[in-house]
């Protein structure tokens, strides 16, 4: 069964949606990222709603998890990325010379392609962020576990066995955990950067479901391969090529009568 196959309904809130209406999570303004003296991001310009699924599309090297990767400064890591521009989450400026980037981080919590639990027990997996943040109380961290692992479906198939490793489990488990891991923290944004492209069809669609109910409590921004996924899972869609943001608009509308013409060559898959 191929990932396209997969059937399904997600019964999308299907109000008319308007970015017009809709609270602000990250405001981004005139943003450029340069690799050395390589521009990957050109001059862009857009609000992401909160508790809303937005997609981030595009051809391979349009600069989907560079931009994503601005989110939560993991670009600081590169030394040859400079940027300008404007980026506030709620308000704060995400860039700002005092702005304490593991503070920040905490409100913007990442979840990565391959999935990456660390060795060690499922429980102690989940509450990694919550003893950095000098958490002991047992009853505090157990129902933060409870809560972190129901939130990321994983809790009935885990509850008996919180003390194994966490190497053990499926590779749908293992990015479900991840999942677990980043929200434990409660961060107000969750960012996911091709969760499923390691997934059989069946976790994908696990993982699908769970976007969809976490958008309840997190703003979710994603970067995804898959046209498919995008429409499924997202209430927006940006479409990117080659560091421009040329499309963003409600999913249904970019899908279905894309306003600028590579974005409807991209979507009806005449390149990419
Ligand atoms: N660490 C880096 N150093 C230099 N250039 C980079 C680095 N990371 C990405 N780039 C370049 O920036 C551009 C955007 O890359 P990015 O990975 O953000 O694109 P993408 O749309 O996510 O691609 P893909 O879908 O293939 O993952 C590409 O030209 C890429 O080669």
């Amino acid at each position: 069964m191929s990932e396209q196959n997969l059937s399904i309904s997600l019964d999308r809130d299907d109000r008319e949606l308007s970015l017009a209406n809709e609270k602000v999570a990250i405001e981004v303004k005139n943003w450029n990222l340069y690799y050395g003296k390589k521009q990957a991001l050109n001059n862009i310009t857009m609000s992401l709603p909160e508790n809303r699924v937005t997609a981030f599309i595009g051809p391979s090297g349009c600069g989907k998890s560079t931009l994503l990767r601005c989110f939560n400064r993991m670009n600081d890591l590169i030394d040859i990325v400079n940027v300008d521009g404007e980026m506030t989450l709620h308000g704060d400026d995400m860039y700002a010379k005092n702005m304490d980037v593991a503070a920040l981080r905490r409100r913007v919590g990442m979840v990565f392609q391959k999935p990456n639990p660390f060795p060690k027990s499922i429980y102690e997996n989940v509450c990694y962020g919550l003893r950095l943040q000098g958490i002991k109380d047992k009853a505090t961290l157990d129902e933060s576990v409870e809560w972190a692992l129901k939130g990321a479906g994983l809790w009935d198939e885990v509850k008996d066995r919180l003390d194994e490793n966490a190497l053990g489990m499926s590779g749908g488990q293992q990015q479900r955990l991840c999942i677990a891991r980043a929200i434990a923290i409660k961060p107000e944004v969750l960012l996911l950067d091709e969760p499923t492209s390691a997934l059989d069809p069946i976790s994908t669609l696990a993982i699908e479901e769970l976007i969809f109910e976490l958008k309840k409590e997190f703003t979710i921004l994603i970067v995804t391969h898959n046209m498919q996924q995008a429409a499924r899972v997202s209430d927006y869609t940006a479409f990117m090529y080659m560091g421009d943001l040329i499309e963003y608009t409600d999913t249904d509308s970019l899908f279905t009568n894309p306003q600028v013409k590579r974005t409807e060559d991209y979507i009806t898959g005449r390149y990419g």
